[in-house]
C-alpha cells in the first residue's frame, strides 16, 4: 500500500501546523484588542501553548502506542480546530490562554501520532517523516502573506484563522476514512533484540539524542527570538535588512529540509548530516553575531535556517526510534518533550540574558550550539564503532560458512587421496611424487581469479599436499601392518 492520501493529510495537517504556531503573534494587535489588555499582557498568552505541549507530550504518546495513532491526530484535528473557529471571537483572555494551552496540545497530539506513523509507513526512505519540517515552514511562510494581504485589503484579521480551520475540517474528514499502517510493535522488539549496540551504548545515545533535541530546538527560537532587534540596535541595520535576516532564514530552512531528504534518499550518513548540519550553524552563528555587514549577515541567516531549521531534529526523532521500536508514540512524545521545555525556557533565560544586553542575549546562543555539536558528535562516534564491530562480526560469520564449506570438500579430497594411496601400494609407486605435485600447482595457479593471491593458493595447496603425504604415510603404516 503506497498510502498516497494518509501522506497528504499528514502533510497538510503539518501546514497547518506551521500557521498555528505563528498565527496568534501575526494577529497580535488585533487580538489583544478584543482581549481588552496591552500588548504585553497579550503576548504572554503565547506562553500558553508551550505548557500545553510540555503537559501534553507524554500522555498523548502513550496513548498514540496503546489507543491508536489514528484517534490521537484525530484528537490533535479537533483540539486544533476549536482553536482556529473559537479564537477570533473570543474577547476573554483567560480563554485565549486556555485556548493557546488547546494549541499545545494539539501540536503534541499531531507529533506524538504522525512520525510513529510515517515509520509504520515503511517508506523505502525512512527518513520521508522529515519532509513535515518543510511543510511548517511553507505554513510560516505563508501565513504572514495571508494576514499581510487581508490587512491591505481592509477585511477582517479573523479569515486567516477559518482558513486555517476550514483545511483542518476537510482533513479531518479524509483522515476519517483513510487506512492507517498497522502499529509494528510485534515487528518491532525482534529488530530492537538484533540490535548491535550494547544497553549502555543505547543508553548514552539516547541521553545524547535527549540534549540535541532540546540544543536544536533552542537554537532555533534563541535566533528568531533576537535577530531582529540584535540587527537594529547592535549592527544599526534598517527595519527591512533586519526582517530579511528572518525571511532569509526561512527560505533557507526550506531549502535545507529538502537538501537533507535528498542526501538521505542517496544513503548519506544521517549521524554525519547531523555533524555536518551542528557545525555550519555554530559557524554561520558566529558570523552573525561577529561580522557587522549586511550580505554576509544575509548570507550567514540563511545558513543558519538552511542548516539549523532543516529538519535536524527530525533526524535525531529518526535515529531514536530506531534505537527503542517498541514504543514509538511515547518515545515521539519524550523527544518532543526536550524540545518543548526549550521552547518554555529559552524565553525565560535569554529574557534575564537581555539584562547584560541584547548582544549578549544573542552570542549565549553560541554556547548552546556548541552543546548541541558536541553531543552529535558523540553520537557520531557511538555509531560509528558500532558499524566497525557489526561489520567485522559480520564478515566473520561468512568466513564461518566458508570454512565449513571448505573443511567438507578436504574431507571429499582426502577420500579420493585414500583410494590413490591404496592404488600406489599395489603398484609400490613411492608416496611423493614431484611431478605429479607440479601439475597440481600449476591447475591451482590457473583456477584462482587474482595473480595477487595466486602464490597465497599455492602455499596453502603445498601444506594440503604435505598433509596428504602424511596422511599417506600413516595408511602405510597400518597397511603394512596388516
Ligand atoms: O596424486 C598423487 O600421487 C597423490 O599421492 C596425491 C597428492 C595430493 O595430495 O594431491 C599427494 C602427494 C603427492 O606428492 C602428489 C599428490
Amino acid at each position: 500500500m503506497s498510502h498516497g492520501k494518509l501522506k497528504t493529510s499528514l502533510f497538510l495537517n503539518y501546514l497547518v501546523h506551521g500557521m498555528a504556531l505563528i498565527i496568534v503573534a501575526q494577529n497580535i494587535k488585533e487580538l489583544g484588542a478584543n482581549w481588552a489588555t496591552p500588548l504585553a499582557t497579550a503576548s504572554y498568552v503565547l506562553s500558553g501553548v508551550g505548557l500545553g505541549r510540555l503537559g501534553a507530550y507524554l500522555i498523548l504518546g502513550y496513548l498514540s502506542d496503546k489507543i491508536g495513532r489514528k484517534q490521537v491526530l484525530m484528537l490533535g484535528m479537533l483540539a486544533y480546530f476549536t482553536f482556529f473557529i473559537v479564537s477570533p471571537f473570543n474577547h476573554n483572555v483567560t480563554i485565549a490562554y486556555g485556548l493557546s494551552i488547546l494549541a499545545g496540545v494539539a501540536n503534541s497530539a499531531f507529533d506524538s501520532a504522525t512520525y510513529p506513523t510515517f515509520l509504520e509507513i515503511g517508506d523505502k526512505n525512512k527518513f520521508a517523516s522529515i519532509l513535515l519540517k518543510a511543510f511548517i515552514s511553507i505554513g510560516e511562510f505563508i501565513l504572514p502573506l495571508v494576514v499581510a494581504s487581508l490587512h491591505n485589503n481592509g477585511m477582517w484579521f479573523g479569515w486567516s484563522f477559518i482558513v486555517a480551520a476550514v483545511i483542518v475540517l476537510i482533513n479531518f474528514v479524509t483522515i476519517l476514512t483513510t487506512k492507517f499502517p498497522k502499529q509494528q510493535s510485534a515487528i518491532a522488539e525482534e529488530v530492537a533484540q538484533q540490535s548491535p549496540f550494547s544497553v549502555n551504548k543505547k543508553r548514552l545515545i539516547a541521553i545524547l539524542l535527549g540534549v540535541y533535541s532540546y540544543t536544536s530546538m533552542a537554537i532555533m527560537i534563541w535566533f528568531t527570538q533576537w535577530i531582529s532587534l540584535f540587527a537594529i540596535d547592535i549592527l544599526h541595520y534598517d527595519a527591512l535588512t533586519s526582517h530579511t535576516l528572518i525571511s532569509l532564514y526561512s527560505v533557507g530552512s526550506i531549502l535545507g529540509v529538502l537538501s537533507i531528504f535528498f542526501l538521505l534518499k542517496k544513503e548519506f550518513s544521517a549521524t554525519k548530516l547531523l555533524v555536518l548540519m551542528s557545525m555550519i550553524s555554530l559557524m554561520s552563528l558566529i558570523v552573525v553575531t561577529q561580522v557587522a555587514q549586511p550580505t554576509i549577515s544575509m548570507m550567514a541567516a540563511f545558513l543558519f535556517g538552511f542548516s539549523a531549521a532543516s529538519g535536524v531534529m527530525q533526524i535525531g526523532l529518526n535515529l531514536l526510534i530506531q534505537l527503542f521500536p517498541q514504543n514509538k508514540g511515547i518515545l515521539t512524545g519524550i523527544y518532543f518533550m526536550f524540545g518543548s521545555i526549550a521552547s518554555f525556557t529559552v524565553p525565560l533565560i535569554t529574557g534575564k540574558l537581555s539584562q547584560f544586553g541584547i548582544q549578549v542575549a544573542l552570542q549565549s546562543n553560541i554556547i548552546v550550539a556548541i552543546i548541541g555539536t558536541l553531543a552529535v558528535i558523540g553520537i557520531y562516534f557511538a555509531y560509528k564503532t558500532v558499524h566497525q564491530t557489526d561489520n567485522l562480526s559480520a564478515s566473520r560469520e561468512k568466513i564461518n560458512q566458508i570454512d565449513q564449506q571448505i573443511v567438507g570438500l578436504l574431507q571429499q579430497r582426502f577420500e579420493a587421496v585414500t583410494a590413490v594411496s591404496e592404488a600406489k601400494r599395489q603398484t609400490a609407486k613411492p608416496v611423493f611424487d614431484p611431478k605429479r605435485e607440479q601439475q597440481v600447482l600449476t591447475k591451482i595457479t590457473s583456477y584462482s581469479q587474482s595473480d595477487k593471491l595466486a602464490p597465497h593458493f599455492k602455499k596453502i595447496y603445498q601444506g594440503i599436499m604435505d598433509a596428504s603425504k602424511d596422511y599417506q604415510t600413516e595408511l602405510n603404516k597400518i597397511g603394512g601392518n596388516k
